[in-house]
């Protein structure tokens, strides 16, 4: 089967993370084009990759088999509706953004195959992961299609219904700032107990790594590897424990809960 041609509306921070990583993959640069209000995403976009920049989305999608918006909820309106008119009628939409659902999205850009994805920026680095829905205009080849870009940038999980994406924004779409909050205070410890930062730095990052690798190559959930690690009456328990009584399982929760409500605010903010 021949390679999607696939156009990238608005060119920022996810976008370019999906095309690095589908670029990286293997993906040939040459089916790949981008749409951007700044000239300097596109330049970037191309210089990195060897993508295609086109500054005038109308042109960016006339081919296209496979259009991704990738602008912010805010103007997904006024884009998809300054699209319409120059779709292919077989084109597969996938929408990226947060909150905005799939019957906006049709009442402005028509009634299209369109997929709805939660990714997140560890694409760049093929360690992505993205939750997906499907509309009932989208064929079995289109879904296969949608599957195919985002599992070259990491694991994809089809959803039952599409509220599901708000807990998945939640969990792996915002995800990434939580780690890099924790990574962030974890070194401003290190460096406050006396380490170096860039020593703190690399100590940090590379544990992350190692945890969530382990967690994935191993038999046994997350709770056991924490008990692995965590010594009767050694260090890591007062670390714990100080969490715990600090209330880091509640702080999570709430975090991720107003995540998921502000999700369903954008969607009744922005929607039709
Ligand atoms: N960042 C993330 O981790 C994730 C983001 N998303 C979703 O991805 C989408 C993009 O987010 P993100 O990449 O962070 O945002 P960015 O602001 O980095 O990228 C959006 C780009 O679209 C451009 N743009 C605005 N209007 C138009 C237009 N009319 N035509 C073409 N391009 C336009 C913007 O230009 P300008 O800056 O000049 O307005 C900007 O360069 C959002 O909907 C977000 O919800 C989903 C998952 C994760
Ligand atoms: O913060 C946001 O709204 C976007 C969606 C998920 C990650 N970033």
């Amino acid at each position: 089967m021949s390679k999607a041609k696939i156009t990238f509306i608005g060119a920022g921070n996810m976008a370019a993370s999906i095309i690095g990583g589908l670029v990286k993959k293997g993906y040939p640069a040459d089916h790949i084009t981008a749409s951007d209000l700044l000239q300097d995403n596109l330049d970037r976009l191309q210089g990195e990759f060897g993508i295609i920049p086109q500054a005038d989305n109308a042109l960016a999608v006339k081919d296209a088999d496979v259009v991704v918006l990738a602008v912010k909820p805010q103007v997904m309106k006024p884009v998809a509706e300054g699209l319409k008119a120059h779709l292919k009628a077989d084109s597969l939409i996938i929408s990226i953004a947060a909150g905005i659902t799939i019957d906006s999205i049709s009442q402005w850009i028509g009634d299209l195959a369109i997929v709805r994805c939660m990714p997140n920026t560890p694409a760049l680095v093929q360690t992505g992961a993205s939750g997906l829905y499907a509309n009932a205009a989208t064929s079995e080849a289109q879904k296969q299609s949608a599957d195919e870009i985002l599992s070259a940038v990491g694991i994809v999980e089809w959803l039952e219904s599409e509220a599901l994406l708000d807990p998945v924004t939640a969990v792996s779409g915002s995800g990434p700032a939580y780690y890099f909050l924790m990574m962030e205070a974890m070194i401003d410890a290190g460096v406050a107990q006396g380490l170096s930062r860039a020593t703190a730095t690399q100590l940090t990052l590379q544990t992350a790594l190692g945890a969530a690798q382990l967690a994935q190559n191993s038999d046994v959930d997350v709770a056991e590897l924490r008990r692995r690690v965590t010594s009767p009456k050694g260090t890591t328990e007062q670390a714990i424990l100080s969490f715990e009584r600090d209330g880091l399982r509640d702080t999570v929760s709430r975090a991720m809960q107003a995540c998921t409500d502000r999700s369903i605010e954008l969607a009744k903010e922005l929607g039709e």
